[in-house]
């Protein structure tokens, strides 16, 4: 065997993400920190991300990442196929091409695969826990959305609770650990009118399934949804070991890399732009990278963002696949009348937007990547779920987090300029605002705290490191070790918080 391989296979991790930057940039995070515990750690994706990335950087992709090998395999389509239209196509090719070709991999890079010490896949990729039961590796998997969605699939899935059905579709929801949710407050996916057929399928299997997994990480922190994950010890353990967020939004060493990868070009002109801007004064605006809003919804944006009289910094991402109905567009008025108010770029530095002192609030998707990040950076949020956890997401923010308010649909579906001015209004001036601030610095705190040395998520990620390392539980082949979670769990329990 040659040298460089013998030192791969030796306490090594192999962590497996599905294609979205949203997914992959969380589990680098984890691969650091566990790269900074000794581990050697490589990340697999499918090709499509070597695809983006080659087109974001016009160079050649790394094949590395802070120390973290970059490797790739085919999810069976090609790359200019429209995933993001097909979402169920795409999701079921993947689920049949990806094992074999994960596998291969495996195979391909590694000579002995039973020496890994563990694979930590995600939510979307289930299946990588039998690729790892093929070479009898044990599965980790990093939940990448708040323990609070983990909670609501498992007793969804599991069928432990009352969901909506085609013939009780508005029926509230209760749930342990959680405030009582009506439809617009739960994902997507277990509503009965979700058209996306691949998610409650993928998602019964991952739920119903869960022994296939040794340990369960969450990427959150205990101080944030501690009702929820204590009510979920005695189901199936969720350790929370977050934020992944870069370190510079953790207060942590200014020196330190962040592990991540971009999918698009961020536009930095908009970091002198805010320079130029009064402290507390900039609405950040932006829907991620999935999300295209229809033509009707970016109007009413555009007129809001045109009445408040605001600076503004607004993320128009131009739809990979454009359609003729406008969705996801600008109106056609909206850059001249407001050339001296704000900025549009097309790929934002998120997160040093978001930490940068103009910065005020952030009208935002909900996606959860977006909104650690806005939790770590102490300013409030003006929600605007549209499908999958954001609705529950929003929840979180407005009932639970107390650190936004909600743009509130009208009944035909759409919004109103009118609401959404009334909510910019409620989160930059008097004392709705001012509560929101206060709330949103606390949380930045508790945060910075749970990384911290000795916080509950670095304790979480030590216990993970001394489980997939120590000599009697890699002889363990028994599936989950939950009473280890419930450790874990009852120690960051006993810090009081
Ligand atoms: O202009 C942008 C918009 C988003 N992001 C990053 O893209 C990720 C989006 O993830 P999220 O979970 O919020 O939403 P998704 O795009 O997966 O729906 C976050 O880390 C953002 O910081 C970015 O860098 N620039
Ligand atoms: O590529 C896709 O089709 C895709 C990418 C990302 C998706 O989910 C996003 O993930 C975030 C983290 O789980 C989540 O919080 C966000 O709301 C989602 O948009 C879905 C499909």
């Amino acid at each position: 065997m040659a040298q460089a391989e013998e030192k791969r296979e030796e306490n090594h991790v192999l962590l497996v993400a599905f294609s979205s930057q949203g997914h992959i940039n969380p589990m680098l995070r984890l691969g650091k920190r566990l790269a900074a515990r000794g581990i050697h750690v490589s990340l697999a994706t499918t090709e499509i991300v070597r695809h983006r990335m080659l087109k974001s950087s016009g160079a050649g992709p790394a094949d590395h990442v802070t120390g973290i090998e970059l490797l790739f395999f085919s999810d069976g389509l090609s790359l200019d196929y429209d995933r993001k239209t097909n979402l169920d196509v795409y999701m079921d090719i993947l689920g049949k091409h990806g094992p074999s070709n994960l596998s291969a991999l495996i195979k391909e890079h590694y000579t002995s695969p039973k020496k890994l010490l563990c694979l930590v896949t995600n939510p979307f990729v289930p299946w990588v826990s039998d690729v790892a039961a093929e070479y009898n590796i044990p599965c980790a998997m990093l939940w990448i959305q708040p323990c609070a969605l983990y909670a609501i699939y498992y007793r969804c899935f599991n069928k432990l609770s009352a969901f909506p059905t085609p013939t009780d579709p508005d029926m509230v929801v209760e749930l342990p650990g959680l405030p009582s949710m009506e439809k617009e407050d739960l994902p997507s996916f277990v509503l009965p009118n979700n058209p996306f057929g691949s998610f409650p399928k993928l998602f019964s299997e991952l739920f119903q399934g869960m022994e296939k997994f040794k340990w369960v990480l969450g990427n959150s922190f205990y101080e944030l949804e501690k009702h929820v994950i204590d009510s979920v010890c005695e189901l199936y353990p969720i350790r929370p070991i977050g934020p992944l967020v870069p370190p510079t939004l953790l207060g942590q060493d200014q020196e330190l890399e962040d592990a991540s990868v971009d999918m698009w070009k961020s536009d930095e002109t908009c970091i002198e732009w805010l320079t130029q801007q009064p402290p507390s004064s900039v609405i950040y605006v932006s829907f991620g990278s999935i999300v295209v809003l229809p033509a009707k919804q970016m109007e009413a944006i555009a007129t809001a963002l045109k009445n408040v009289k605001r600076p503004f910094l607004w993320v128009v991402k131009p739809p990979e696949f454009p359609t003729p109905d406008g969705a996801g567009q600008l109106p056609s008025w909206f850059l001249e009348e407001t050339k001296d108010q704000g900025q549009v770029v097309r790929w934002s530095p998120q997160t040093r937007v978001l930490s940068h002192p103009a910065v005020a609030c952030f009208i935002t998707h909900c996606g959860w990547n977006s909104m650690l990040e806005t939790i770590c950076s102490g300013i409030p949020l003006i929600a605007y779920p549209q499908w999958t956890d954001q609705p529950t997401n929003a929840k979180l923010i407005v009932d639970v987090f107390k650190i936004g308010v909600r743009i509130k649909k009208e009944a035909d579906g759409n919004i109103s300029s009118e609401v959404i001015e009334k909510c910019i209004e409620e989160v930059m001036v008097g004392p709705v605002a001012e509560q929101l601030r206060k709330n949103a610095m606390a949380l930045k705190a508790e945060a910075q705290k749970a990384v911290a040395a000795d916080g509950s998520s670095d304790e979480n990620i030590r216990l993970f490191v001394e489980e997939i390392t120590c000599d009697s539980c890699k002889k363990d082949g028994s599936p989950n070790v939950g009473n280890l979670s419930h450790e874990g769990q009852d120690k960051v329990s006993d810090k009081g918080v």
